[in-house]
């Protein structure tokens, strides 16, 4: 579970300036190293597209209808709900029909106002459509358990990511200099004009070179025998291949660095994929955001 969650927006003391830009920043950056983990983890399976299908015959009589990723993901998403998982407003389940906690409620400050916004049914058709073919060799390797789990990781993570951006909208319409600008675009449903009022493309250049710059390092295989030339290849955008081809960065001659990871898999994933779906929740939060105004004031 995350600190965002258990630590910080538990505890009555949490600052007053939760919804502090800058801060809530800070916890996306914190995501990306998660992000490119559980991408590599992944991609240490083959795509397995068997995971993804209703009914598929390799699961046949297996106590379970759909597919086998959505059994898993209700399994674990079951156990989570039971202690609390998702009463978190920085945490947002796949699947429906959840059991209750079996732990006290917490209580959270009130940063958002009261809504039901979850994008993970397009989270996942992304995922598994765009996703896991780019990411992972073509074929079964059945390890069918090992590779969903890398799976729900990942989705649940990616989850956290997009959806933070109701706290980054809360934040931005609290800027006073900017809320009325917010209000005439939310009043005339303009979501286009809302979402170019909202994107910070200097933000998103900064993020898409730090993130190509972790998975070079992150994805390259280190021990002892890594050496300045070839950190200073692994993050020379030039030397990369594409990622068929993972014997990527030639240390000394004959010794071979793997590659886990192509970052510009990794930049694509970010550029196409999570920073438009946390743009995506960020203009749903905002057009809802009248119904609540001016009676909801966030509150820690
Ligand atoms: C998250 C923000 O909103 C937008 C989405 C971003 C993203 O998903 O990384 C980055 C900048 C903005 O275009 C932000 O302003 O930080």
């Amino acid at each position: 579970m995350s600190n965002f969650s258990a630590s910080s927006l538990s505890s009555k003391d949490a600052p007053p300036n939760f919804l502090n830009l800058d801060r809530i920043r800070h916890e996306l950056v914190q995501m990306e190293d998660t992000i490119v983990f559980a991408l590599i983890e992944r991609a240490g399976f083959a795509q397995n597209l068997c995971i993804y299908s209703e009914q598929h015959e390799n699961f046949e009589g297996l106590p379970f209808n759909g597919s086998f990723l959505d059994y898993l993901m209700a399994e674990m998403e079951a156990v989570h709900a039971k202690v609390r998982r998702y009463t978190s407003p920085d945490e947002y389940p796949f699947s429906k029909d959840l059991p209750e906690p079996i732990l006290p409620p917490l209580t959270f400050p009130r940063l958002l106002y009261p809504n039901d916004i979850n994008l993970n049914a397009t989270l996942k058709k992304i995922y598994i459509e765009k996703v896991i073919p780019s990411l992972c060799k073509d074929g079964d390797d059945k390890n069918y358990g090992s590779a969903t789990t890398k799976d729900i990781e990942a989705l649940q993570i990616l989850s956290r990511r997009i959806h933070f951006g109701k706290f980054v909208a809360e934040a931005k319409f609290q800027d006073l200099k900017l809320q009325a600008e917010y209000i005439r675009l939310i009043k005339a449903k303009d979501r286009d004009g809302i979402e170019a009022l909202l994107t910070n493309r200097a933000v998103e250049e900064r993020l898409l070179k730090r993130l190509r710059l972790k998975a070079s390092i992150y994805g390259q295989e280190i021990d002892e025998t890594i050496t300045g030339s070839d950190m200073a290849k692994a993050m020379d955008e030039s030397s990369w291949r594409s990622q068929s081809d993972l014997t990527l960065v030639d240390g000394d001659e004959g010794k071979k660095k793997v590659k886990k990871i192509d970052p510009d898999l990794v930049v694509r994933i970010y550029e196409q994929f999570v920073i438009p779906l946390t743009k995506e929740v960020e203009v749903e939060y905002l057009l809802g955001r009248l119904e609540h105004y001016p009676s909801f004031v966030p509150s820690v």
